[in-house]
């Protein structure tokens, strides 16, 4: 739903000081469906206060799980009061979790429905690996106009899978599938982001067996049952990477806690090669800072370890303080640059096109989608007013206006609060002069 607030930034500070990174996004909400696998209820501890965790609370409410707000960022889940495998219709296009939904239900009961997935509009983001792997473990499924029905005979069977494409949310519909199902599954090309990670983590402490490898496959034993957990989300690898390019962008200097920084792997790197100084302050704090003037850089966005899609916005941004012409060459997501163009409403200096600008292997390659950006820089930016279109584009706009010298009004800001929280009382402990003012 549109939100009746937008962000008021007066740019043109550096943005320094200390901020507590939240749990991440994409693990949480992963995490509250693994819940409902269990036969006793789960406790998440570090569960971020954002939309997505909302919308995935609304929608296991609605199927009649307890989801209890037990203390600030604590959140208890019981999965024995579900009463009906029918996500109702009303939740369409809300986020990507009705279709891990499909498959974690259907141990539980012999049909199951959801409405159609929502979610960033950043490609076509189909889910025909989820619906491939639901048919090889033995059930049955129909796709329809409001969503999807999986149905099953008897138990689901394990199964050997070989997604196309090493897809995060089909290789999360494969382990919730695998992990009860009766027998060996194996899990090839699987995508191996420490969200997924973690995920395997809590499914073993749940009681299920499953064995990784220094490759992309995962094999797992099923088992008969698992039981509740508590389990601590961990820190937003994609949040931290936020707040890093703020810092290094404005010229600032901000320590960020509670992330590992095992889990931004290659972003420290490309970060520290254009001019951006990091220093480790602990397990899990780290500083960020420019050192000196910025130097442009060529990237290929890719499935991990590569360098994550979604922090391609906010490190977009940061190059358009770079002295020189940087090369972007996005090849998880086909539409996912279309917010560069109104950053040359503030000034930037972008060209999109359709070619591939490295050699990464690209499904995008002669389909005419422009997923390749060319940056020019040093640009100075000056406000103006700007319209999220999706989640992450909206975090590149806050860094955009912190840079700008006035004030620059930001509206589509539900698009950003589904994935950060506290956004307001966060930013403005870093000195960053941002409100949440009506706009209608
Ligand atoms: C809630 C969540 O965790 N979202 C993250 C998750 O999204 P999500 O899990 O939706 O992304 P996927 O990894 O599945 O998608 C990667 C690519 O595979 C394609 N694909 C995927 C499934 C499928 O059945 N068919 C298909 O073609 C997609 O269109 C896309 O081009 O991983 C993405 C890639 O790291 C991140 O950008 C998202 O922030
Ligand atoms: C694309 C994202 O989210 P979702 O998959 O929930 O749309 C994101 O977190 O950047």
């Amino acid at each position: 739903m549109k939100s009746p607030y937008a962000y008021r930034i007066e740019g043109g500070y550096p943005v320094k000081g200390e901020i507590n990174c939240l749990g991440a996004k994409n693990f949480a909400t992963k995490a509250m469906v693994a819940a409902l696998l269990g036969e006793t209820p789960t406790v998440l501890t570090n569960v971020p206060p954002i939309g997505d965790v909302d919308i995935t609370a609304e929608l296991l409410t609605s199927i009649g799980a307890t989801v209890e707000k037990t203390e600030s960022l604590e959140l208890r889940i019981d999965p024995t009061t579900i009463n009906t495998s029918t996500v109702p219709v009303p939740h369409s296009g809300s986020n990507r979790i009705p279709i891990l939904l499909l498959g974690a239900l259907l141990h539980r009961f012999p049909e199951v429905s959801v409405p159609v997935v929502g979610g960033c509009k950043i490609g076509a983001r189909a889910v025909d690996f989820h619906l491939e792997a639901i048919r090889k473990f033995g059930g049955i499924v129909e796709e329809g106009e409001d969503g999807y029905v999986a149905r099953r005979v008897k138990s689901l069977k394990g199964a050997y899978i070989e997604l196309p494409y090493p897809s995060v949310g089909a290789t999360e519909t494969c382990l919730y599938l695998s992990v009860l199902a009766e027998g060996r599954s194996v899990i090839a090309n699987a995508a191996v982001e420490p969200e997924i990670m973690e995920l395997i983590t809590m499914l073993r402490a749940m009681g299920a067996i499953i064995f990784t490898s220094s490759g992309r496959e995962i094999r797992i034993e099923g088992v008969p049952r698992l039981h509740g957990v508590n389990m601590r989300v961990f820190g937003d690898r994609i949040e931290a990477a936020s707040w890093a390019c703020l810092a290094c962008a404005s010229d600032g200097d901000v320590t960020i806690h509670g992330i590992r920084p095992d889990t931004l792997g290659n972003f420290l790197s490309y970060y520290q090669q254009i001019g951006g100084g990091v220093e480790l302050k602990g397990a899990e704090s780290i500083r960020f800072f420019r050192n000196g003037e910025l130097r442009p850089a060529v990237i290929e966005t890719d499935v991990y370890p590569g360098f994550s899609t979604d922090w391609q916005q906010p490190f977009a941004v940061l190059l358009t303080q770079a002295h020189g012409i940087s090369i972007m060459h996005e090849t998880v997501y086909e539409k996912r640059f279309g917010y560069l163009k109104d950053l040359a409403e503030l000034g930037a200096h972008t060209q999109l096109t359709t070619h591939c600008l490295g050699g990464t292997p690209c499904r995008f390659r002669d389909k005419n989608y422009e997923h390749s950006a060319i940056i020019m820089g040093p640009t100075p930016l000056t406000a103006a007013d700007l319209c999220i279109p999706d989640l992450r584009a909206g975090l590149a706009y806050v860094i955009a206006a912190a840079i700008a010298r006035g004030t620059t009004m930001i509206t589509g800001i539900e698009f950003l609060e589904r994935g950060y929280g506290d956004i307001v009382p966060r930013l403005t402990s870093l000195n960053l002069q941002i409100e949440r003012v009506q706009v209608s």
